[in-house]
């Protein structure tokens, strides 16, 4: 500072004095001038005066005695020159001023130095006497003439004195010229003294202005600390409350999790239950189906059931009538057929001796010897000229009678080669009876196919000497000998041959191929009469097992045809061997025959059926259960007319046979199947009305069980809406929980931050505190303090809702509640230009115990003492100082509300970002640990002190006093 003051003063003197004083004349220009410019002005100002060389070291501290002692100095070195405040009464000034006053002594001699121009130089030896005279000048100057002249007078010797009289005039010259100067001086001084008290009065003004500033201070930094205190409380309290709020953001997501799953179920029974109304639906249209095909049935059936019994009537009315016209008929029939004359009878000449003029009403006439004709009627008679076709007309009916479960017996009659064979069996191109009646009864089986079902079983026997043959067994051959069969009775009134051959053909190819086989293995020899003369008496057993599918019934009918040998007279034949053996046993059957019709035609009580084989087999045709049919071939040979008429007469007997009305051949097994099938039939029918009736049942099941869902999904939609209902309770109880929450908290702080406030105070506030009033002071603080965090809550009110309004948003976006937990934190804006920042919409205040936000967080609350709510707290006048600027704000101290703002702003930003939780309890311990860290000289220490100004906090703001430059040795702060 000398180096400055000496060094740029010289050349700068004038023109900063005169800057100088033009600042301090105009009292607008004063009231803006820094301080270090006032220093600049004054150290200047004091270097001009003061340095008129460098080499006047000795010469300035004596000015410098001079000056003091004429300013009324103690003399001791350190008066400060007259109009400068002493030491002790600079006690109370600012320390710049007391700096200025320092440098203002030391350079005294400098400010008359400066303000003179560099007399001429003097002789070497003039050195010290101008010194002694420049000193004895000042010294003059500062205490008076007379003072000077005695000092001059007495350094004087005798022979300087001679010496120096030369010079008298130039001195007196000089004198003039210095006491000029120094009355030019003077007045500066008078105007320096005087810019001097005025600086010193609003030095004054200023230090109070800073005094206030400085308690304004104090309590912004107590203010500070408290806020720190309170944003490291609200930081924690809002770091529960962000726990808090992610376990509720957990609770609601698990809650619509649940919600989800519950809407996904209710989603599901939904869509369960529109099926099961579907299914209810077509079930219903099933049921509405069902019992509409169940009428049909029943409508149906009832029909069906009067068409069976119209058929059944009619079919019995049928068979009534045709059995009544077959009985009207007779019951044996008999048709006669007479053979053509074959090539041979003609080639002799042979003349038919049968009239067939009447033949189509049953009567021939066979013309016997001279003008004797007898007359023979029968059921049917066929000339030589009718075909196969024609004879079958008339045989037809019998194959329904057997298909209609009646036994049937067509045979045929006559004499040897009278085309007996010819008309059962046929030949190629004209089949016979045998051949047709079969193919009538499959072609009526097809007709009643789906009404009537059937069993055709063929067997071909012959009766051959007696014997019965089974012509199906394989590998017998005609006219070897095979297994030997009887005619055994297996129930009352029905013969059959155990052990007999029974094919079974469904066809009439089988059929065929079956009757063709038998009729391959009968014997067949060469007689006189016939060429292919039939040895046996050849049976086909047609065996027909019928059932009435619409009613059950059951039938067991048989169908013989046979074809007897042909009876001859041995001595016209010439039978012989054999031949005649078999001719006898021909003859004998057919004798036998004949006595059965005989004894059947006078109706005699015993019946010779078993005198013969053949009598014996046709027992059940002929004794009245069967439908009998005879063919009677005759021969139309003149030479023949004995055989014929023996043969005619032989039929007339057996058309005149009344056998009586053929029964039925009903099957009693068939009769227990067909009870069975009853049975089955009344059972299905129950099933059915069962499987209906469950099926009803199943039908009203869905549709209570469709009205269960229907209940249910009701249930389960009321359900979610008190689940809804409920987690909007348990959204609100826990807001209000976490309000609550808070509460206590900033209670419990509040009440922690009170016990321990000596721990918190720094001690500058400790003793400012000591006295009575500044402890109410400070207790009024506090309670404006503690109303501030009150109001303050409102900012964790408005945080809350930003937070609530962040757990909407969670709830509406689950992504939300992910993010970081500093991105959690900066939604908590404490650090608001002026006053707390409202939202922009707010939402609508949720029950809290903290009271709604206000506008000016500084207002006392409701609930505060009505007195300390009265009173003007300090706060409140710090409010007001920092609401309205001082007139006069000292330039350094000089900051504006905007920039405290940001700054306390900043602090509080910096805390709530690094999250420094600054519990009252170890405040002290923070303190100690910023003392250290400040003594250490690290940064962060040195934020913490600024932090914490308690305990060590006197040494950190030495420190920062430092930093800022300020090198006294004690601090203004100190006086506060
Ligand atoms: N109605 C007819 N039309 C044409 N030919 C016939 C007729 N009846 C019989 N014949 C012929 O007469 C011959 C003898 O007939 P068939 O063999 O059928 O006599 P039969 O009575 O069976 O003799 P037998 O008792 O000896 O067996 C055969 O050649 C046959 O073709």
């Amino acid at each position: 500072m000398e180096d400055e003051g000496s060094g740029g003063g010289r050349s700068r003197g004038p023109d900063v004095k005169a800057v100088a004083l033009a600042h301090f004349s105009s009292p607008r220009r004063a009231k803006t001038v820094r301080m270090s410019e006032a220093r600049d002005f004054i150290i200047p100002y004091v270097a001009e005066v003061g340095s008129p060389s460098g080499s006047t070291g000795s010469a300035s501290s004596g000015a410098a005695r001079a000056l003091g002692h004429a300013s009324g100095g103690d003399g001791d070195g350190s008066a400060s020159l007259s109009g400068f405040p002493s030491d002790g009464a600079m006690q109370d000034t600012p320390d710049y001023i007391r700096r200025s006053a320092a440098r203002h002594r030391v350079a005294p001699v400098e400010f008359f130095s400066a303000s003179v121009s560099p007399p001429p130089s003097p002789p070497a030896g003039l050195g010290a006497a101008a010194e002694g005279m420049a000193s004895s000048e000042k010294c003059h100057a500062a205490d008076g003439v007379s003072e000077s002249d005695e000092a001059v007078d007495g350094g004087r010797s005798g022979t300087e004195s001679l010496q120096l009289e030369g010079i008298e005039e130039d001195k007196s010259d000089c004198c003039g010229l210095l006491k000029q100067q120094y009355g030019v001086l003077l007045r500066e001084k008078e105007e320096c003294r005087r810019l001097l008290e005025d600086l010193m009065r609003e030095n004054e003004l200023k230090t109070r202005q800073c005094r206030e500033a400085q308690e304004s201070l104090h309590d912004l930094q107590m203010e500070l600390m408290r806020k720190s205190m309170h944003v490291g409380s609200l930081a924690s309290a809002v770091e529960g409350q962000v726990k808090e709020k992610s376990r509720l953001c957990q609770l609601l997501k698990e809650l619509g999790e649940k919600f989800m799953v519950l809407k996904s179920e209710h989603q599901n029974l939904r869509q369960e239950s529109l099926e099961y109304k579907k299914c209810v639906l077509d079930a219903s249209q099933m049921s509405a189906t069902i019992q509409q095909y169940v009428n049909q049935y029943v409508s149906l059936d009832c029909e069906f059931k009067d068409l069976k019994e119209k058929f059944n009537e009619e079919a019995k009315e049928r068979k009534d009538l045709y059995n009544k016209i077959i009985e009207l008929k007779g019951n044996i029939r008999v048709f006669c057929r007479c053979r053509p004359l074959n090539a041979e009878e003609i080639a002799e000449g042979a003349s038919s001796a049968i009239d067939f003029d009447s033949a189509k009403d049953g009567e021939l006439i066979v013309r016997g010897h001279v003008s004797s004709k007898k007359v023979y009627k029968f059921d049917s008679v066929f000339s030589p000229e009718e075909d196969q076709e024609k004879v079958f007309e008339k045989t037809a009916p019998y194959a329904i009678s057997v298909l209609d479960g009646f036994n049937v017996c067509i045979f045929a009659y006559g004499q040897t080669g009278t085309g007996k064979t010819f008309t059962m069996e046929g030949i190629e191109g004209a089949r016979g009876v045998n051949y047709r009646t079969l193919e009538e009864l499959f072609r009526i089986i097809k007709e009643r196919e789906g009404t009537f079902q059937y069993e055709i079983t063929v067997s071909v026997l012959e009766v051959y000497n007696e014997q019965i043959h089974d012509l199906l067994l394989t590998g017998s051959q005609p006219g070897a000998t095979t297994k030997r069969l009887e005619v055994r009775q297996v129930a009352e009134g029905v013969h059959h041959v155990p052990g007999l051959v029974e094919a079974r053909v469904t066809n009439m190819n089988e059929a065929w191929e079956v009757l063709q086989t038998g009729s391959k293995a009968r014997v067949v020899g060469s007689t006189n009469a016939n060429e292919h003369s039939s040895r046996s008496h050849c049976i086909h057993c047609v065996m027909v097992k019928g059932e009435n599918l619409m009613n059950g019934e059951c039938t067991k009918s048989k169908l013989w045809l046979i074809d007897l040998a042909g009876s001859e007279r041995v001595a016209k034949t010439d039978a012989q061997g054999e031949r005649l053996k078999e001719a006898q046993n021909i003859n004998k059957s057919l004798s036998a025959l004949g006595d059965v019709i005989s004894a059947l035609a006078t109706k005699t009580p015993h019946i010779p059926f078993r005198n013969s084989k053949l009598t014996h087999l046709l027992q059940d045709s002929l004794s009245g259960d069967s439908k009998t049919l005879m063919f009677v071939q005759i021969s139309p040979n003149e030479n023949d007319v004995g055989e014929t008429l023996c043969s005619l007469n032989f039929a007339s007997r057996v058309r005149g046979i009344e056998l009586g009305q053929a029964k039925k051949q009903v099957d009693v097994g068939e009769l227990l199947r067909y009870k069975l099938m009853v049975g089955r039939a009344k059972q299905d029918s129950k099933n059915k009305d069962a499987q209906i009736k469950s099926m009803e049942e199943r039908i009203q099941t869905l549709e209570a069980k469709n009205k269960t869902k229907d209940l249910l999904t009701l249930n389960l939609q009321e359900k979610i809406k008190e689940l809804e209902s409920q987690l909007l309770v348990e959204r609100k109880i826990a807001r209000q929980h976490v309000d609550n929450k808070i509460a206590q908290d900033h209670l419990q702080k509040q009440h922690g931050m009170k016990e321990d406030n000596s721990y918190l105070r720094s001690p500058m506030a400790e003793r400012n505190l000591n006295s009575t009033a500044e402890k109410a002071a400070a207790a009024a603080k506090d309670l404006g303090i503690s109303k501030q965090m009150f109001s303050d809550s409102n900012v964790d009110t408005y945080s809350f809702k930003q937070l609530m309004s962040l757990g909407d948003e969670k709830e509406n976006n689950p992504k939300a509640a992910q993010l970081p937990p500093t991105m959690k934190a900066r939604r908590v804006s404490l650090c608001n230009d002026g006053a707390y920042q409202q939202p922009l919409n707010p939402a609508m205040r949720r029950k809290s115990l903290i009271p709604p936000p206000r506008r000016s967080s500084l207002l006392p609350m409701p609930t505060a003492k009505p007195a300390a709510a009265a009173a003007p707290s300090p706060l409140d006048k710090i409010t007001e100082n920092l609401s309205s600027p001082p007139l006069c704000s000292p330039p350094v101290v000089s900051i504006d509300k905007g920039s405290r703002s940001k700054r306390i702003n900043s602090i509080l930003r910096r805390s709530l970002q690094k999250k420094v939780v600054i519990r009252p309890s170890l405040a002290a311990q923070a303190g100690k640990k910023a003392g250290a860290a400040a003594a250490q000289g690290t940064d962060n220490a040195r934020r913490v002190a600024r932090r914490v100004p308690s305990g060590g906090g006197q040494r950190v703001q030495q420190n920062r006093d430092k930093e800022r430059g300020w090198n006294t040795g004690t601090s203004l702060r100190n006086n506060f």
